[in-house]
C-alpha cells in the first residue's frame, strides 16, 4: 500500500466517538452493533428471508430516472431518503419491519444530532436525481438547521441516490501538541453511500468532488477518511480520487471509528490544491 507523509505527528488516542450526523453515526460501518444507539441490537434481529419485504420496497418511490445528478447540501425534506440510503447501504441484510425500525432510529439520531464544536463545520451532502437547483422555489427559514440538515424546502427536491458527510470536527484525526488540540485545516469524510441501483454511475465521485470543494471553501489544506480495508470497491474509489494511504507510525494509537474489533481501517488522505469555490 502506497503511503505518504503529510506531517501528522504522533498522538495518543482520542476518546471521541464517531459522530458525523448524529450521536449514532458511530455505527455507520458496523453491521454488528445497534444501528443508531436507541437500544436496538442488530445482532439479535432476524435477517432477510423468503417472502420478507424490505422497507426500501415499501417507501422507495423511485422517480423516473433522469440523467441529471445534482450534488447539494441535504435539506430537512431529504431526511427520510438520507436515512434510507444510509441504512440500505450499510445494513442491507435487514428486512421489513426491522429495516424500518433501523431507518426510524437513524432518522431520530440525525434530527437530534449533536451540535458541532465552536468554529467547526459539518454538512451532509446528497446526490439527487431529477431535482432542480432553482433556488427560487425554496422556502428558506433564515439560518434554520435541524440536526445535520439545512432548513430549506424546495418544490422540486429530486430523489436522493447518494450521501456523504464532511466536517472539520477532526474527531478521527490525531490530536496535536502536548495539549492534544483538535487538528485544524483537514476535512474529514464519512458515511459515503450510494443506493445499490445507482452504483457505478459516478455518483460517489461527484459527492467526493463536492466535499473537496466545500473543504477548500472552509480553508482546509487536506481531506481525510477511514476506509474499511475489506472494502475493495471503496478503496479503489478513493485511490482513484487521489487519496493515499497514510502509514500509521509504529505504536501510535490514532483515533478510528468505533466499530467492531474485526474491522480494520486504512487512514487515507489527499492534499487539496488551488483553493477555489464551486
Ligand atoms: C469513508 C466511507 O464512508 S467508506 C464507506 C463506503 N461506503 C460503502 O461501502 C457503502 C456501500 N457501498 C456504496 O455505497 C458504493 O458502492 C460506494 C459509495 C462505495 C461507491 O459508489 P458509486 O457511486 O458506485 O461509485 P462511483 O460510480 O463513483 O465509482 C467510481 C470508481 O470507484 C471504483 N469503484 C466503485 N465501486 C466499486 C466496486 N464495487 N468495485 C470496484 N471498483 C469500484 C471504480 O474505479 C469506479 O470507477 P468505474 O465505475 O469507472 O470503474
Amino acid at each position: 500500500m502506497q503511503a505518504i507523509n503529510l506531517g501528522l505527528t504522533l498522538s495518543s488516542s482520542s476518546s471521541s466517538s464517531y459522530t458525523s450526523l448524529g450521536p449514532s453515526s458511530s455505527r455507520s460501518f458496523n453491521p454488528n452493533t445497534s444501528a443508531l444507539g436507541h437500544g436496538v441490537s442488530l445482532r439479535s434481529l432476524p435477517k432477510s428471508g423468503p417472502g420478507v419485504c424490505k422497507a426500501s420496497q415499501v417507501f422507495g418511490l423511485f422517480p423516473t430516472v433522469s440523467p441529471g445528478i445534482t450534488v447539494r447540501e441535504a435539506r430537512i425534506e431529504d431526511c427520510w431518503e438520507v436515512a434510507e440510503t444510509h441504512c440500505s447501504s450499510f445494513f442491507p441484510q435487514y428486512s421489513f419491519p426491522l429495516d424500518f425500525v433501523v431507518r426510524i432510529d437513524r432518522l431520530v439520531a440525525m434530527l437530534s444530532g449533536l451540535s458541532v464544536p465552536n468554529g467547526c463545520r459539518r454538512i451532509c451532502l446528497v446526490a439527487v436525481i431529477g431535482g432542480s437547483e432553482n433556488e427560487t422555489l425554496l422556502i428558506r427559514p433564515e439560518d434554520f438547521k435541524l440536526g445535520g440538515f439545512d432548513g430549506k424546502v424546495s418544490l422540486n427536491k429530486g430523489y436522493v441516490a447518494g450521501i456523504l458527510t464532511v466536517d472539520t470536527v477532526a474527531d478521527f484525526l490525531p490530536r496535536k501538541g502536548p495539549m492534544r488540540q483538535r487538528r485544524t485545516g483537514i476535512a474529514y469524510v464519512s458515511n459515503v453511500a450510494v443506493r445499490e441501483q445507482f452504483r457505478r454511475k459516478g455518483i460517489a465521485k461527484k459527492l467526493i468532488l463536492k466535499a473537496e470543494a466545500e473543504a477548500r471553501n472552509w480553508g482546509c489544506r487536506a481531506i481525510a477518511l477511514h476506509c474499511d480495508t475489506s472494502n475493495p470497491g471503496a478503496t479503489k474509489l478513493y485511490r482513484g480520487q487521489g487519496f493515499k494511504s497514510i502509514k500509521v507510525p509504529e505504536g501510535a494509537n490514532w483515533p478510528e471509528p468505533k466499530t467492531s474489533p474485526d474491522i480494520k481501517y486504512s487512514f487515507m488522505m489527499k492534499l487539496l490544491k488551488n483553493p477555489t469555490s464551486i
